[in-house]
C-alpha cells in the first residue's frame, strides 16, 4: 500500500470556551481513495476538516505529511501544501465569471496558464467538467456553482481534497453525477475526505469511512466490508428506523391559505412564479419537489411575504391564520449568529414583548425555556447563553426548527429543514412535522430530498422554470414519476458520467 498524503495523529482540539471537540483522534488520507468522515451533529468533523485545512491548529498531537509533521497556521499554508477546501457555504464571487473565479485563487505558473479559456477548458475536461469559461457564476445552479468550488480547491496542484457536507444541496442524480466527478480527481492520485451523513452515499461511492462520536473515532475501514445498520449503528450507538411512511393517512382539513393565479416576473437568475395556483388546508403536510432553482425560493419568498405577486392574490382563510417559518438559509435568514442560542430559539417571543419584567428582559424565564427547548430539540451547546455561531451546522438548523415548532402557527413553511441533520436528528424534525399536521397544522416542505418528501407529505407538488408541472398523490408518490416531472423539458443536464454541461 502507498503511503498516506496527510495523517492526523492523535490529535486533540478543545476551543477556548473549554469544549473538547475531538480527542486522540488519527486518520490517514490516501492517494486515490474517497474518504468518507460520518458522525452525529457536533461529533467534530468540521473541526477535524477545519485542522487539516489550517482554519483551527490542533491543542495536541499533530498533522503530518509524507511522515512528517506541517503546522498550518491559517488555510494559506495548508494550500500552498497542496490542501484545497470546498466549505458548506460557498465562496464565490458571483458576478464574476467562471474564468475570474478561478484567476482569483490561481498562484504562481497557474495564474499564466489559467489566463487562456482554451487552457482552463482543457483544465476542466480533466475532471469532466464543461462549463462554459465565460458563465456568470451567480447565474449557474448550485451544482455548478459546487462544481467551480471543486475547481478552484483543485488549481493549484492540489493532493488532498476536502468536501464538507457537499451533497446536501444536491437531488440523487446531480449526487451520483458529483462522485463521478470525485472519482476522475482521484484517479490523478489526490485523496478525497468528504463529510456527510449520507449512509447510502458512502457504501455506493467511498472507499473508506471513519465515523466520529462525540469526539472521539468510533470505528473506521472498507466500505465494502461494511452494511448500512453497522454504519448507522457506529454513527448514532442504535439503529434508527427511518423506512416508515409518516403521511398519506391524514383526512385533511379546511382550507388555510389560496394562492390564486400568482405571477412573478423573472429576475436575474430567477425563474420568477408562473402561474401558481397552489391551496393548503388544515391537517396536511404539502411536500415541493424540484430541482434547486426552478421557483422554490420564489414561493417561499411569496408565502414569507417577502415578495409581491405582479398579479394573482394569497387569501388567508381568516385574519387569525398564523404562519412559521423555516428558511433555507440558516446563516443569512435563520439566525443571529452572535446572539445566544437562548436569544435565537425565543426571537419572535421577545420581539413581541414577551419575556419581560418591569420593562426589561427576563433572562432567568428566557433561560429556563431555552433549556426546555434545547433538551426537547436535543440541541448539542455547550450551553443556552453561547453564541450560536459556536455551534455545529446541524445544531445550528436544530435551533431554527425548534424555533417556528415552538409558534404554534396554523401554517408551518419549511425549507430543507433537515438539511445538515444527521439521520437521528432529521428523522425527529419529519417526525415533528407529521404531529404537527396530525394536530391540525398546516406543512408545506420545500426539499430537494424527494425521499424524505415521500416520506412526510400527503401529496406532492412539483415546480420546474418557476411553475407548478404536476401534483401526485398515492402511489404515483414515487422517485421516477416526480423525476420526471422535475426534469421534464430542463436544458441543464447532469449525467451520471460526471459530463457536465450547461
Ligand atoms: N468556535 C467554537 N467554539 C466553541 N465550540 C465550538 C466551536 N466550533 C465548534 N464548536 C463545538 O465543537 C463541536 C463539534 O463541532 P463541529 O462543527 O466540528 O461538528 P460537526 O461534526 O461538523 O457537526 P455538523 O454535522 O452539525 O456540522 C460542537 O459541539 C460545537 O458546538
Amino acid at each position: 500500500m502507498s503511503s498516506p498524503l496527510i495523517e492526523l495523529d492523535h490529535v486533540s482540539k478543545r476551543y477556548p470556551n473549554g469544549f473538547v471537540a475531538l480527542e486522540n483522534v488519527s486518520l490517514s488520507l490516501f492517494p486515490g481513495e474517497i474518504h468518507a468522515l460520518l458522525g452525529e451533529n457536533g461529533a467534530g468533523k468540521s473541526t477535524l476538516m477545519n485542522i487539516l485545512y489550517g482554519v483551527h491548529e490542533p491543542s495536541a498531537g499533530g498533522v503530518l505529511m509524507g511522515g512528517r509533521q506541517v503546522i498550518h497556521r491559517r488555510p494559506a499554508d495548508a494550500i500552498a501544501n497542496g490542501i484545497g477546501m470546498v466549505h458548506q457555504h460557498f465562496k464565490l464571487v458571483a458576478p464574476f465569471s467562471v474564468a475570474e473565479n478561478l484567476a482569483l485563487v490561481a498562484r504562481g505558473a497557474q495564474r499564466k496558464t489559467l489566463r487562456r479559456h482554451a487552457e482552463i477548458r482543457a483544465f476542466m475536461q480533466r475532471y469532466g467538467v464543461d462549463l462554459d469559461p465565460n458563465a456568470i457564476v451567480g447565474h449557474l445552479p448550485l451544482a455548478l456553482q459546487q462544481r467551480v468550488e471543486i475547481l478552484k480547491a483543485l488549481v493549484n496542484d492540489t493532493r488532498v481534497l476536502l468536501l464538507d457536507e457537499p451533497s446536501t444541496i444536491l437531488t440523487p442524480v446531480e449526487i451520483r453525477a458529483l462522485y463521478a466527478t470525485l472519482r476522475r480527481i482521484t484517479d490523478r492520485g489526490t485523496a478525497v475526505a468528504v463529510v456527510t451523513h449520507n449512509v447510502d452515499e458512502v457504501l455506493a461511492h467511498a472507499d473508506r469511512y471513519t465515523v466520529l462520536r462525540r469526539g472521539k473515532t468510533n470505528g473506521s475501514g472498507l466500505t465494502a466490508a461494511c452494511s448500512a445498520e453497522q454504519l448507522v449503528e457506529k454513527i448514532v450507538g442504535r439503529t434508527v428506523s427511518s423506512g416508515t411512511r409518516l403521511g398519506a393517512q391524514r383526512l385533511a382539513g379546511g382550507e388555510q391559505l389560496n394562492i390564486q393565479g400568482v405571477n412573478v416576473r423573472p429576475g436575474s437568475g430567477s425563474p420568477g412564479l408562473h402561474d401558481i395556483n397552489l391551496s393548503l388546508a388544515a391537517r396536511e403536510v404539502v411536500g415541493v419537489a424540484g430541482v434547486e432553482g426552478n421557483g422554490q425560493s420564489e414561493l417561499f419568498a411569496l408565502l414569507a411575504g417577502e415578495s409581491v405577486p405582479d398579479s394573482g392574490e394569497i387569501q388567508r382563510s381568516d385574519t387569525q391564520v398564523t404562519l412559521a417559518l423555516v428558511p433555507q438559509d440558516r446563516h443569512h435568514e435563520g439566525l443571529s449568529l452572535d446572539l445566544p442560542v437562548s436569544h435565537n430559539l425565543l426571537y419572535p417571543d421577545i420581539m413581541q414583548g414577551h419575556y419581560r419584567r418591569f420593562g426589561l428582559l427576563d433572562h432567568s424565564a428566557i433561560a429556563q425555556r431555552a433549556c426546555e427547548m434545547i433538551t426537547q430539540s436535543d440541541i448539542r451547546t455547550h450551553s443556552h447563553a453561547s453564541p450560536a455561531r459556536s455551534l455545529s451546522g446541524g445544531n445550528q438548523q436544530k435551533i431554527v426548527v425548534a424555533r417556528a415548532m415552538a409558534q404554534d402557527a396554523s401554517i408551518i413553511v419549511v425549507y430543507q429543514p433537515t438539511r445538515g441533520l444527521d439521520l437521528a436528528a432529521a428523522e425527529a424534525v419529519l417526525m415533528r412535522l407529521a404531529d404537527a399536521a396530525d394536530a391540525g397544522t398546516t406543512v408545506l416542505i420545500i426539499s430537494s430530498n424527494i425521499e424524505e418528501l415521500i416520506r412526510v407529505s400527503d401529496r406532492i407538488v412539483v415546480m420546474n422554470g418557476g411553475r407548478i408541472t404536476g401534483e401526485v398523490t398515492g402511489e404515483a408518490m414515487n422517485i421516477e414519476r416526480i423525476g420526471t416531472l422535475m426534469t421534464s423539458g430542463r436544458s441543464l443536464s447532469l449525467q451520471g458520467a460526471g459530463e457536465v454541461h450547461v
